[in-house]
């Protein structure tokens, strides 16, 4: 059985308007191991066709081609890449190396493709680059050595996985007289090792270098003669481990990165064009966090984490009842009056479970016309409640709780009084209240100061005094006082929230002022949202960017896909390789754009700490691994439609790609 026998080849190329081109003519012809034929022929007499039919990379032909008595117009994809990768070696007339990897890594392509280890790889690559006599060159990139020393770089590569047919398109058509013959040489020698060599050549001198020369004209082969004597020693070889498995992840991400490497500026600047996406990105995000943890912070500093606040539910109806003082009350929700509590609304509340007792509370808040005066300065206030358990120690900057008679004040009321924060603790001060259209005063003493934490509160006058006081107060004036508030204290502070959850089941309102926060860090979630959104748009720029790039590449290196076709990369590793490259530039970009986001977030806290005293840009791991993830998953997807246009790319038109 020969090696290689092509019976009744006949090949055609569409063309234009639905003709055909015959451009392989009725081809009958075989070869065995240890030939070196020269296929010999016109310009555009069909060598290179035949060519890429015996090479495996065109399967689209009429007739039997046999190798081994295998028909190769019969086997499937996976079958023919095998064949490229294991069973064929190509050299071309160009050389076709690939300018970002070193002389090894040029040689060793193919095994890499097959997932050879490295100690292996490399002991094979210096076994065949001392054949070829560039051991001293492993190390070199291609654009640093001769064209002679080139095309033996070419002819390693075709030897690296042993193959059986070594196919030459013009091997020496590049080269001087001198370098073609030690190429030549070099051939020879293969071909007397036992292989087959097939050459195609336009050099009658070369020609009659082979053992055999085959003339092509138009298509068909019109001579068939013997060359000169080649002795065929064949030698064992070493053994090839051939047919591993495919392009691990790991060796697609260094042919990645090599790439990448070569094109660094380019791949920078695409990296930090799409960092600045992800940095606003994680920026909003964090900020959005910030802000909310301020403003839950300052209040809940205030807040005692044992106290349950319970309102009733507004009214439904805005009648005036005048025998209700809580109806001049508006209390916090400043929209619809305050509903009072009554006795059966308290004992409900009392009994759920680890509640330990029950406060109750009362305030007054704006247009009550409510007001304190000392000396001959009088001064509004805008809130007047009863102080309870909700009332944080942590609250009372200066003097004490309010006792009997006593009030504690803000600053805001301390200032309208014409008082300081040094003098104001022990003063008398007198406060005047109106319930019910008529006015009730009474004289407080200043007990303490105390500060909610935020700064727009303590601009306005608000004082605390206690509920006993208020309630002696309306008594004396023959108003019965009902509280607006309750306030439930718990055993633990692990049961408020269970009993928070118990006080809406049974139809209360919770705190006023845990509402008001979480309207605010609603509206404040939304603007988050909207903000990142917005700076997203950029993520889709990028997204462009990155695909931009990557097609550009792929157009680029065309011819170098090509070529790892030729030597069996599969259309998934040709996939896997660009992926990796588009992997890579996000993982950069992410890299980039978080590093981006942590030094902004750094001043912009800096900054914010000097004027507020707080930081406002909350970036945690969480965000930065999110900026991270995106930003690779954004450029992954970028990287699909080149990847697989790479990937379906056709071998024999990107060796022809200019
Ligand atoms: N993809 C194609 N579509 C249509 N025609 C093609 C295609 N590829 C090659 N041809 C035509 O087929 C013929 C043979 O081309 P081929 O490249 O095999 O010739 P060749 O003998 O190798 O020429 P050269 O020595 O110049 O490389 C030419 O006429 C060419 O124009």
């Amino acid at each position: 059985m020969h090696l290689l026998e092509l019976k009744d080849i006949n090949k055609y190329y569409k063309i234009a308007g639905n003709q055909k081109f015959h451009v392989l003519k009725d081809v009958n012809v075989s070869f065995d191991r240890g030939e070196l034929i020269s296929i010999v022929g016109e310009s555009g007499s069909g060598k290179s066709t035949l060519m890429n039919l015996i090479g495996g990379l065109d399967s689209d032909f009429s007739g039997q081609l046999l190798v081994d008595g295998q028909n190769i117009g019969e086997f499937s994809v996976k079958e023919l890449d095998r064949y490229r990768k294991n069973k064929v070696g190509f050299v071309f007339q160009s050389f076709n190396l690939i300018s970002h990897l070193s002389v090894l890594d040029n040689v060793t392509i193919a095994m890499t493709l097959s997932n050879v280890s490295k100690k292996e790889r490399v002991k094979r690559a210096e076994q065949i680059l001392t054949e070829v006599g560039l051991k001293d060159h492993m190390h070199k990139k291609p654009n640093q050595l001769s064209g002679g020393q080139k095309q033996r770089v070419a002819i390693a590569r075709a030897l690296i996985n042993d193959p059986e047919i070594i196919i030459a398109d013009e091997p020496t058509g590049a080269l001087d007289s001198e370098t073609t013959t030690q190429v030549l040489d070099l051939i020879t020698k293969i071909a007397q090792k036992g292989k087959l060599v097939i050459m195609v050549t336009h050099s009658e001198k070369v020609a009659a270098r082979s053992s055999r020369i085959v003339r092509i004209a138009d298509g068909a082969i019109i001579e068939d003669s013997e060359g000169i004597d080649l002795p065929v020693n064949i030698e064992a070889t070493a053994g090839v481990a051939k047919d591993k498995q495919n392009l691990s992840f790991f060796s697609a991400i260094k042919l990645a990165l090599n790439n990448m490497r070569e094109k660094f500026a380019r791949n920078l600047l695409v990296s930090i064009g799409g960092s600045i996406g992800i940095a606003s990105v994680v920026l909003m995000l964090a900020l959005g966090n910030g802000l909310t943890g301020y403003v839950n912070a300052s209040l809940n500093d205030m807040v005692n984490p044992l106290v349950v606040e319970v309102n009733m539910p507004a009214a439904e109806d805005d009648s005036n009842d005048a025998s209700n003082p809580a109806m001049n009350a508006p209390a916090m929700s400043m929209l619809k009056p305050a509903v009072a509590f009554e006795q059966k609304d308290i004992d409900t509340l009392t009994a759920i479970d680890h509640v330990d007792k029950v406060e109750k509370g009362y305030s007054l808040t704006m247009g009550g016309g409510n007001s304190a005066s000392y000396g001959d300065k009088s001064s509004s206030i805008m809130m007047f409640s009863t102080i309870s358990d909700n009332v944080s120690d942590n609250m009372i900057v200066a003097g004490d709780r309010p006792g009997k008679n006593e009030i504690i004040i803000n600053s805001g009321l301390i200032d309208g009084l014409g008082l300081t924060e040094e003098n104001a603790i022990g003063k008398e001060i007198e406060v005047a209240i109106v319930v019910n259209q008529e006015i009730l005063k009474q004289p407080f003493t200043i007990s303490g100061i105390y500060d909610t934490g935020m700064q727009q509160m303590s601009a306005i006058g608000t004082a605390y005094v206690n509920y006993d006081d208020l309630e002696q107060m309306m008594a004396d004036n023959d108003i019965t006082l009902s509280p607006t508030t309750l306030y439930l204290i718990s055993d633990d502070a692990a049961n408020t929230d269970a009993i928070k959850a118990k006080v809406k089941d049974l139809g209360y309102k919770g705190s006023n002022q845990e509402a008001m926060l979480s309207q605010f860090t609603n509206i404040l979630d939304i603007l988050t949202y909207v903000l990142t959104a917005i700076s997203a748009i950029s993520l889709i720029v990028s997204a462009i960017m990155i695909l931009v790039v990557l097609y550009i590449s792929v157009v680029e290196r065309t011819q170098e896909i090509g070529v790892l076709k030729a030597i069996g990369a599969r259309s998934k590793d040709i996939r896997r390789i660009f992926t990796s490259e588009a992997f890579l530039i996000g993982l950069f970009s992410g890299l980039i754009g978080i590093t981006f986001a942590g030094v902004i977030a750094y001043f912009v806290n800096m900054a914010s700490d000097a004027t507020f005293g707080a930081a406002v840009v909350g970036l945690t791991w969480e965000y930065l691994a999110l900026g991270l993830i995106i930003s690779i998953i954004i450029s992954m997807i970028s990287g699909l439609i080149p990847a697989s246009m790479a990937a379906r790319l056709d071998p024999v038109e990107s060796l022809r790609h200019e």
